[in-house]
């Protein structure tokens, strides 16, 4: 048992690297500057180029700044540093330092310890040994701040997640900071995305996203505030509902939905900020429809699934989508690296899991996707959302639209939602969308669109599109957006809800208006005319003619 001296709140952590400061900005003007206002909660120094004399003359100067402002701070891997400090100067070490039952003994039992943890294996392994004070759980995102990190490593939300699992055990539970690729943008997500059936994370550890600013004040109140959010949103929902449940806020989502449908569509019909660009990587078969639809509903598609420029796409993307249609080895990688970016850029990202129960290929590769990128919201007919969840009563035949029936639509796509941290759409003769809390069932829609290949690749990228629309209208309104999982959520309405149930009724209701035209004969004169239809898709007739409901 441990005498701690130490208590920490471990809610924003600042982890230091000058080689990472602006040009011409001093260390300790920066480090003053980030832990002035008081939303730092821990710093560690970390050095990875000078010898332990250097060290330990910039920790000595560090650790002034920190007493001055009561900020608590530890030594990176340097155990001889940390020792000619005072003993509450911690010491954070790696799982290639001293072994950590070394590092107590040496340490003694009073001085704070961290260890970082890759895999579910090492923390298993730290909760049993009992010495350490808190873990660093990571790299959740790729990173340059720290070398040696390969797309192997990355943990993902959902690898963050199982890692988290693990280090809950009754009666002791280990705390935990998330660290990798966090920044003001994917903080929030990733703190959500982290949450397990009975664990969540103490907060969050960064480099660059302080570091590397020239006002760093600015990125600490404002990741302060992220964390903040979390932990008062988690901890309420955590005690009423319990750790495994979305934590959202109350809202009421189903109050003027319909309104708000319509003033999101005028929105993107007229956006200042012009069409949204929709990386799309989806299946050859369903291509050209998916870039056509895309055109149509205002938006912008780039079809490049280029590892390569995934992060310079990522920048200027509205929404991404990845759809395993015909997927191979360069979409795989590309899908990484899109997925990251659009994370990394708080991009909505829509999962179209095409065929997933068809072959153990294809859940594989679902599987990779949902571990590395925190999904947005997740579409598929019921064999492939059954795949997913493990259902076994619908077993998918091939890769079409075939989706079978499902006894209890509205359970899945509830329990999925609150699983995966996203919101999921099940299509069929009547689609769902669930956010976790409320599902609202579809019932518009043309038996064409199921006779035409690509009409679900495309729905995806018209969701992907309204959702784009809902990010662009909430900071367009200023309205004080916050992310809960993947969502992003105004005090009283899940905008990339509304945004999804926009995309879904506009398909379905252009479905319903082509099939009705006297020049459509059949499955081929369908296509122009949907597409027609979709460009000509305006709030009114949505309101006119939308069928929907909350169940
Ligand atoms: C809070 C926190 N978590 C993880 C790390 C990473 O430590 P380590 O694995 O030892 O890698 P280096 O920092 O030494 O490159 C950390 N520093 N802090
Ligand atoms: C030290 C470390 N360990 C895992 S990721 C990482 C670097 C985090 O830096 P950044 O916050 O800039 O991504």
């Amino acid at each position: 048992m441990l005498g701690r001296k130490l208590v920490i709140d471990y809610s924003l952590y600042l982890v230091t690297g000058r080689e990472l400061l602006p040009p011409g900005k001093d260390y300790y003007e920066s480090l003053e500057e980030s832990l002035k206002d008081g939303h730092v909660t821990v710093v560690q120094l970390r050095e990875k180029n000078i010898d332990s004399g250097e060290f330990l003359e910039i920790a000595e100067k560090s650790l002034k700044i920190c007493d001055k402002y009561r900020v608590p701070m530890l030594i990176n891997d340097n155990l001889s540093v940390a020792l000619a400090l005072p003993e509450r100067v911690g010491l954070h070490i790696g799982q290639t330092d001293i072994p950590v039952q070394q590092a107590r003994k040496i340490l003694g039992p009073n001085r704070h310890l961290g260890l970082s943890v890759h895999n579910v294996e090492q923390a298993e392994a730290a909760v049993d040994l009992d010495i350490v004070d808190y873990v660093g759980v990571g790299p959740v995102y790729g990173t340059k701040s720290k070398a040696g990190i390969e797309e192997k490593d990355v943990l993902g939300p959902r690898g963050a997640s199982r890692i988290l699992q693990a280090l809950e055990k009754v009666p002791k539970r280990l705390p935990c900071v998330l660290i990798g690729g966090l920044n003001e943008k994917t903080a929030a997500g990733t703190l959500f995305g982290a949450v397990c059936d009975s664990n969540w994370p103490d907060g969050i550890a960064v480099i660059s996203a302080i570091v590397a600013h020239p006002t760093p004040s600015v990125p600490a109140a404002n990741l302060a505030k992220i964390v903040k959010s979390f932990k008062k949103a988690f901890d309420s929902h955590a005690k009423e509902f319990g750790a495994g449940e979305p934590p959202f806020t109350s809202y009421d989502i189903e109050k003027n939905t319909i309104n708000k449908i319509a003033e999101l569509l005028r929105f993107h019909r007229a956006s200042q900020y012009g069409p949204p660009l929709i990386q799309t990587l989806t299946s050859h078969v369903s291509s050209t429809l998916s870039a056509n639809i895309a055109l149509a509903f205002s938006s912008s598609p780039i079809m490049s699934h280029q590892e390569a420029e995934a992060e310079d796409l990522g920048k200027v993307t509205g929404a991404v989508v990845l759809n395993i249609g015909t997927i191979g080895d360069e979409a795989r990688r590309g899908m990484r690296a899109v997925g990251g970016a659009a994370n990394r850029g708080g991009k909505p990202v829509v999962l179209d899991p095409v065929g997933v129960g068809a072959s153990s290929f294809r859940k594989g590769v679902v599987e990779e996707i949902m571990n590395h990128t925190q999904i947005t919201l997740l579409k598929g007919n019921a064999a492939e959302l059954s795949a997913i969840s493990g259902l076994e009563d619908i077993q998918s035949r091939g890769v079409d639209s075939g989706s079978g029936t499902l006894k209890d639509p509205v359970n899945l796509v509830v329990s999925m939602a609150c699983k995966e941290k996203c919101l999921v759409l099940l299509t069929g003769k009547e689609d769902y969308l669930s956010n976790g809390q409320h599902a609202v069932k579809v019932s518009n829609g043309h038996e064409l669109l199921g006779r035409i290949t690509g009409s679900g690749c495309a729905l995806g990228v018209v969701v992907a599109a309204s959702m784009a629309a809902a990010c662009n209208f909430t900071k367009h309104n200023k309205l004080p957006t916050t992310h809960l999982g993947s969502f992003m959520v105004h005090s009283d309405t899940n905008w990339l809800f509304i945004g999804a149930l926009m995309g879904v009724l506009s398909m379905n209701i252009a479905s319903e208006l082509a099939a009705e035209r006297s020049d459509v004969k059949g499955s081929g004169t369908f296509i122009p005319a949907l597409i027609d239809e979709l460009a000509a898709m305006t709030p009114e007739k949505i309101v006119e003619r939308a069928k929907f409901g909350f169940v």
